[in-house]
Parts: structure tokens; sequence; C-alpha cells
């Protein structure tokens, strides 16, 4: 697997009859925190979906931590958290978090660690559907880490979330890359490109941009992601007209 947790090689994908990415080429290095931000429907999702075998897909390649993404040993290895997580409203956070550690193999300790990664354990007893928006999204955060995953894709885990409760979540994610845990999480808030290591810009189901924030704001002389990320897609879009205008 070498330094990279995820490569991905030309990959395209198809949905609904619409050409959703084409051609895409990224590598994500392990240990690193590496953001996917784009606009909404810039494929942000369906690049994930790909990457934790989700996704249908109609080409290129997808090589998760050294497998074919959707292979089966990948299954305990990559913790993936969707937009709309799906969790029992009726259970409690420690009922839930049985459910996942049984299908898991992971025992008490394990549950018990999952909650303290996450700062739940004054909630363990209390039911998914009582919860704050930002409790519930740490309880699918918690069900992620039971397996002790190699990679962790999060879409969009800080929606709805307050200031506090973001930065933990972003300490949590530094402290996991630390000990070797490789982790793409989607955004569509530009502020949060500071917390990353690494920043994919999407646009239009292609990559525009793969490259550290420092970097990204010398090369486009702004003063923060927004701006840069705004130069970029300008430039791509006079590119695209200035070839328009040639063909
Ligand atoms: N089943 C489908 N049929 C047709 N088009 C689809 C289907 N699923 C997704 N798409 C289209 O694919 C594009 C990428 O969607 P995707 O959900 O990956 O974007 P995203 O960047 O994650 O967006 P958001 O930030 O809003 O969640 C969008 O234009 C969407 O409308």
């Amino acid at each position: 697997m070498g330094n990279s947790a995820i490569e991905i090689a030309g990959l395209r994908v198809v949905r609904g009859g619409t050409r959703v990415i084409e051609s895409l080429d990224l590598t994500v290095p392990v240990g690193q925190v590496v953001g996917l931000l784009g606009p909404s429907g810039s494929g942000k999702t369906t690049l994930m979906r790909a990457i934790v075998g989700a996704q249908i897909v109609d080409g290129g390649s997808v090589t998760v931590l050294g497998l074919p993404a959707g292979s089966a040993p990948l299954r305990r290895r990559i913790g993936y958290v969707t937009q709309s997580p799906s969790v029992y409203g009726d259970l409690t956070v420690t009922e839930n978090l049985r459910y996942a550690a049984a299908i898991l193999g992971v025992g008490a300790d394990g549950i018990r660690t999952a909650l303290t990664e996450v700062d739940l354990l004054d909630h363990a007893d209390q039911a998914i559907g009582t919860l704050s928006g930002g409790e519930r999204a740490r309880v699918s955060l918690a069900i992620a880490l039971l397996g002790r995953p190699d990679l962790l894709v999060l879409d969009e885990p800080t929606v709805g979330l307050d200031p506090v409760l973001r930065r933990d979540l972003w300490n949590l994610f530094h402290r996991l890359a630390s000990a070797g845990v490789s982790l793409l999480v989607s955004s569509h808030v530009m502020d949060e490109a500071a917390r990353c290591d690494r920043l994919v810009l999407l646009r239009g189901g292609a990559v525009l941009s793969d490259t550290t924030l420092d970097e990204l704001l010398a090369r486009t002389g702004a003063p923060d992601a927004e701006g840069a990320f705004l130069a970029l897609v300008d430039e791509a879009a006079a590119r695209d007209a200035a070839r328009g205008a040639v063909a």
C-alpha cells in the first residue's frame, strides 16, 4: 500500500444516465486529514461512495489500503459516515453501538473507547431520538470508529454543529491521523480547509486542485480558501471558454 491510503486512476461514474465523474485521478496519503471540498453537486458523495465500494463505477481503478475498492477485507478497515446516518431512534446510544459492535466482533471495551473518543459517555443510556443533532452525529462517528478503521471516510460530519463541537471533532480527526489513521472528510464549509493537511477541490466531477492550503494560497494569491477556490473556478471557466472558442 506504500504511502497511499487511496489511489484512484481514471475514475468514471455515471448516475441516472448523467456523467457525474469523468476520468478522476487522486491519491490520498496515509495518516493525513484530507479535505474534500467543492460546491453542492460537484461529486463529493459520489467519489466517497466509489471509495467505500458503494458505487457502481463505469471505468478506472480505485485502490483502497492496497486492495480494490469494495473488497470484503476492506469492510472492517474502513469507517464510513454518510450524510444521513442510519441509527435506530428508539434504541439508546449504547444499544446502537452494541448492534454494530456485534457485527464487527467488538466487545464492551471497544464500545466504551469509541464513546469516550466522541465524548458521549454521559449520554450512553439516552435514546437516540432524544439527542441533539450534534450528539446524534457523534453516535454515527462512534459507530464508524468501533472497528478501529485504518481509513475514515466522513461525508460532511460537521454540518449543523456549533463551533466548539466542530473544533473538538477536528481535534479528534487529527489525533486519529497522528495514530496512523487516514481521513477523507468532505465539507462545503471553506473555513474548514484550514484544518486539513491537504485539500482536494472538486468542481463538476473533476479535481480542480489537490494541494496544501499554503500552496493553494501562494499559487492563487487569495487571502483564504474560499477566495482561492473562486480563483481556480474562474481560471477553469476561462480555460473551458477558450477551448470552446477554438473548437
Ligand atoms: N441517481 C442519480 N441520478 C442522476 N444524477 C445523480 C444521481 N445521484 C447523483 N446525481 C448527480 O450527481 C452529481 C453529484 O452528486 P453528489 O451527491 O456526489 O454531489 P456532492 O458534491 O456530494 O453534493 P452535496 O454537497 O450537495 O452533497 C449531482 O449533480 C447530482 O445531481
